[in-house]
């Protein structure tokens, strides 16, 4: 199943699924990346010779400054304009607070998901991520 899915486009990221008491972790872009101020989940881009857990690692201790780890993969996606997205259920000590860089990324929140589906601007994928939750289809093993 990879194989074939891995041939689809070329670029490809991989996203942070980071929970905390029932909440998601979400950033919003900074306003000199590509789609600025938008809401989503942090992440970036998969460097060629990396796996996605390496990047995974990589990005959100670019983005965050914490090291998380690896759990499993939960979600696929595909962007509109064609890069393929790992999500990945990520662990994070609890007593650890992300730092933005703001470089990357402007403002840093735990949103239930409630507070999700009352937010404006957001990277699509972010709803559709919230609703393939509650329609069963991703499992990411707490009450969202
Ligand atoms: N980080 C992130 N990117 C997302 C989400 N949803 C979504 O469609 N994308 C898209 C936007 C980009 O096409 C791609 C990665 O975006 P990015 O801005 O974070 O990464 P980038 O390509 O700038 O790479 P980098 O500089 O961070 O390594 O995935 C999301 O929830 N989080």
């Amino acid at each position: 199943m990879t194989k074939p899915f891995q041939k689809i486009g070329k670029k490809r990221g991989v996203v942070g699924v980071i929970f905390r008491d029932e909440r998601l972790l979400i950033i919003r872009r900074s306003l000199t990346v590509p789609a600025p101020g938008k809401l989503c989940l942090p992440g970036g881009t998969i460097e060629k010779g990396e796996t996605e857990e390496f990047a995974l690692v990589r990005e959100m201790q670019e983005e965050l400054a914490i090291d998380v780890t690896p759990v499993r993969l939960c979600w696929r996606s595909i962007t509109p304009w064609g890069t393929l997205l790992s999500w990945w259920l990520s662990e994070l000590d609890p007593d650890v607070l992300p730092v933005a860089n703001p470089e990357e990324v402007a403002e840093v929140h735990w949103m239930t998901s409630g507070q999700i589906k009352m937010q404006r601007n957001m990277l699509p994928s972010l709803p559709q991520f919230v609703e393939a939750i509650q329609s069963g289809e991703i499992d990411v093993g707490v009450p969202f």
